[in-house]
């Protein structure tokens, strides 16, 4: 068991100026670098390849990823993070279609009615779009500070024959830095699809 740590007063300093910078976008801007990163990410053959797909809903000028949908493959099934209603600081991920409903949760994000039969093991998702704060070029993530993400996908740290899900960042090129500290739990993204480009770290993954 990880015992709970501060992150540093610079990592929230720069959290800050980042989700600033981006909310100041203005908003027909957010849409058309969001709609290139989406451009960027859909014509990826590990986009094409994949079946199940977790996707975000935007809020305080987050990077825009629902156009991905307008793309979709015939095979393909989308998801959406839902906070464990064990508060265990995880994520489900619960189908997200046509029928879905949706209510706020506790960070007033709206997230589908947590229903079993249409959830999904987060190691059983082939790709997962993340949001971001900021990211570096080895792949490290700086997110909300909640700690869900890395809690959801610390399965991948202990097994590194385990490359499913490839964890994907979605983001503007503003949230780019040149390097963050990677924690002890920190879990490095595969890649990155922004407005300008389609980053990928480490070997190739197919
Ligand atoms: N769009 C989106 N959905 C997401 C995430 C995200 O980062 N973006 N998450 C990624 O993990 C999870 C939710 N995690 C979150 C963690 C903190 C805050 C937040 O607003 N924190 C406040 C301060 C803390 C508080 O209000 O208690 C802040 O940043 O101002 C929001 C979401 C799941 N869903
Ligand atoms: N696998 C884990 N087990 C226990 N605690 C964890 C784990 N991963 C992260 N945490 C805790 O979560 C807290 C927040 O981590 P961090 O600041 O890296 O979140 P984040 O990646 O920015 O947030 P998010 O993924 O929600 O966007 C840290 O204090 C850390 O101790």
């Amino acid at each position: 068991m990880m015992p709970t740590t501060l992150p540093p007063p610079n990592n929230a300093t720069l959290r800050r100026t980042i989700q600033r910078q981006r909310a100041a976008l203005p908003q027909a801007l957010q849409a058309q670098l969001s709609q290139q990163a989406v451009h960027h990410l859909t014509t990826q053959r590990a986009f094409r390849n994949a079946r199940h797909i977790a996707l975000y809903l935007p809020v305080r000028g987050e990077a825009d990823p629902r156009n991905v949908r307008k793309q979709a493959l015939p095979h393909q099934r989308f998801y959406l993070p839902v906070l464990s209603p064990f508060k265990d600081g995880r994520l489900w991920f619960v189908r997200w279609d046509a029928s879905t409903r949706f209510r706020l949760n506790r960070f007033r994000i709206p997230e589908p009615y947590p229903r079993y039969r249409n959830s999904r093991l987060a190691s059983w998702l082939d790709l997962v779009i993340m949001p971001l704060v900021a990211f570096d070029h080895t792949g490290t993530r700086m997110g909300m500070g909640g700690g869900f993400y890395d809690r959801t996908f610390s399965f991948k740290r202990t097994r590194t024959t385990i490359k499913r899900p490839h964890l994907c960042g979605f983001a503007y090129n503003l949230q780019q830095v040149s390097h963050l500290a990677r924690q002890s739990w920190d879990i490095p993204l595969d890649m990155v699809s922004s407005e300008q480009s389609f980053f990928q770290f480490g070997t190739s993954i197919y």
